[in-house]
């Protein structure tokens, strides 16, 4: 069976309507398990490590691009990294994080206020991710790259290859790759190419850093990294270390970006929303024109519950994909060694047996307290994972996703510049947008 790589979640979902929640399909050589029964997703998504892991070719290919980090490597060499991660990215870093995300979210808005004035349109993806590039290296790594005010040649050009070309070579029946160089392969090596010189540069500028100051730290990720490689048997080389950076800009910029640009597309449709998310935004923030503490994040609920509405009915984690390690049974399916099991995330969340008026688009469903939208079954939603490997970074997405949605109501009306209907879905790993151009207005 052959697929589009970027429409694949429309015709898996397209087949689930007709065959039912859980059918088997032949990709390549093996009979793949297709399935969008949230409680069987949430029984493999737990019981990793030891009965399930990441569909493998995910590993193979990212290894290949020297990206084999946390999100990809299996087995006993995940864990070390997962802690490293886990507290690099812990909520009790944000009273420290605010302060910079703030710094990075006004420069955004001067950016878009200059642009607003002129009357011009926004492709908003590209803004977006320029925002989660500067947000995740300054807090990951401790350096501030702000390609929101540059124009150059900005790594995100670079970056933004990888998702795309991971996603073709999973699914790929042959990995021609390693046979003949096709032109998207050489310019995806060139592209590599920069993005890696770009890391190892970063590296080593942190390691003179933490030379120079050798009493202060570990800051940040990528430090706490260094650190640990220095410890015998740690397991983190240089090399771990390099595929975990480029892992943690490809996680951390795609994801939180599309979840705002999707949001960012049901806002503009919707005047009335404006004008509630308008008022919210006053409310919380005063006369400022951004969120500048932690304690303010916490009166920004209903910008989180926008987002996660938005995901509902586009999901940005369309499809979530596995593989039985051993013999497995799984609900009472039975899953040879090494079956490919793809989850698909959008029916339950449109289920009306899950969420009350699935088709609506009504954000306080996510409120707390809110019980006029249901039935409400939250587990139904996994567009960050679950389990011992959950997304690390689903708290940091929250605030920037708070911090930008509040920033816009706050100072702009929006307008699609395009009509909803020709803004398509595709799948490049994550489900973005084929484009999402916008027209600011700066309100009063
Ligand atoms: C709205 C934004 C985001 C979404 C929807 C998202 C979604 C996900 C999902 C579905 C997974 C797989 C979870 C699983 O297998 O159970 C994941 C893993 C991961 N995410 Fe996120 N993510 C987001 C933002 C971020 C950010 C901001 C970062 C870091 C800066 C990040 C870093 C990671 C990492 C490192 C993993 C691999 C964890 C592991 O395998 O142990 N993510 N994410």
């Amino acid at each position: 069976m052959q697929f589009d790589p970027k429409s694949m979640h429309l015709i898996l979902e397209k087949w689930g309507d007709e065959f039912g929640s859980a059918y088997v399909i032949g990709m390549g050589p093996k009979r793949t398990l297709v399935c969008s029964d949230p409680e069987l997703m949430q029984t493999v998504l737990r019981e990793r490590p030891e009965k399930y892991r990441r569909f493998s070719p995910i590993e193979s290919a990212a290894a290949e691009m020297g990206g084999n980090g946390v999100f990809s490597v299996e087995g006993e060499a995940w864990r070390p990294q997962r802690r490293i991660v886990m507290q690099a990215l812990a909520p009790t870093n944000f009273r420290n994080f605010v302060p910079v995300m703030h710094g990075i979210t006004q420069r955004l808005l001067q950016r878009w206020k200059r642009i607003a004035q002129a009357g011009e349109i926004l492709e908003m993806t590209d803004e977006l991710i320029r925002y989660t590039v500067d947000v995740t290296t300054a807090l990951a790594f401790g350096e501030d790259p702000n390609t929101i005010e540059d124009s150059g040649d900005v790594i995100q050009i670079h970056l933004a290859q990888i998702f795309p070309m991971l996603m073709s070579r999973t699914i790929a029946p042959f990995p021609w790759w390693r046979y003949i160089k096709l032109p998207q392969d050489r310019r995806f090596d060139r592209s590599l190419a920069v993005v890696h010189k770009h890391i190892a540069q970063l590296i080593e500028r942190t390691r003179k850093k933490m030379q120079d100051h050798p009493s202060d730290g570990p800051h940040n990720l990528l430090e706490a990294m260094l650190a640990a490689s220095t410890q015998e048997g740690s397991g983190i080389t240089d090399e771990v270390i390099a595929a975990n950076v480029l892992t943690l800009l490809v996680a951390g910029e795609d994801t939180t970006a599309h979840t705002l640009a999707w949001t960012m597309f049901f806002i503009g449709q919707d005047k009335a929303l404006q004008q509630q998310l308008h008022a919210a935004s006053k409310n919380a923030l005063g006369e400022s024109s951004t969120c500048a503490t932690f304690e303010g994040l916490k009166s920004l609920d209903l910008f989180e519950a926008t987002a996660m509405e938005a995901t509902r009915l586009k999901p940005i984690i369309p499809q979530l994909v596995f593989e039985s390690i051993d013999y497995a049974v799984l609900g009472d399916i039975a899953l040879p060694a090494g079956t490919p099991v793809f989850f698909l995330t959008r029916p339950s969340m449109l289920d009306a047996q899950k969420f009350g008026r699935p088709e609506q688009f009504l954000p306080e469903r996510w409120q707390a307290g809110h019980e006029q939208v249901r039935p409400h079954d939250a587990h139904a939603y996994a567009q960050f994972g679950a389990g011992p490997r959950v997304c690390p970074g689903r708290h940091l997405a929250m605030v920037e996703l708070r911090l930008v949605l509040s920033m816009l109501a706050r100072n702009f009306s929006l307008e699609l510049a395009a009509e909803p209907g020709s803004i398509k879905e595709e799948l490049d790993f994550t489900m973005h947008p084929n484009a999402m151009p916008v027209r600011l207005r700066c309100l009063p």
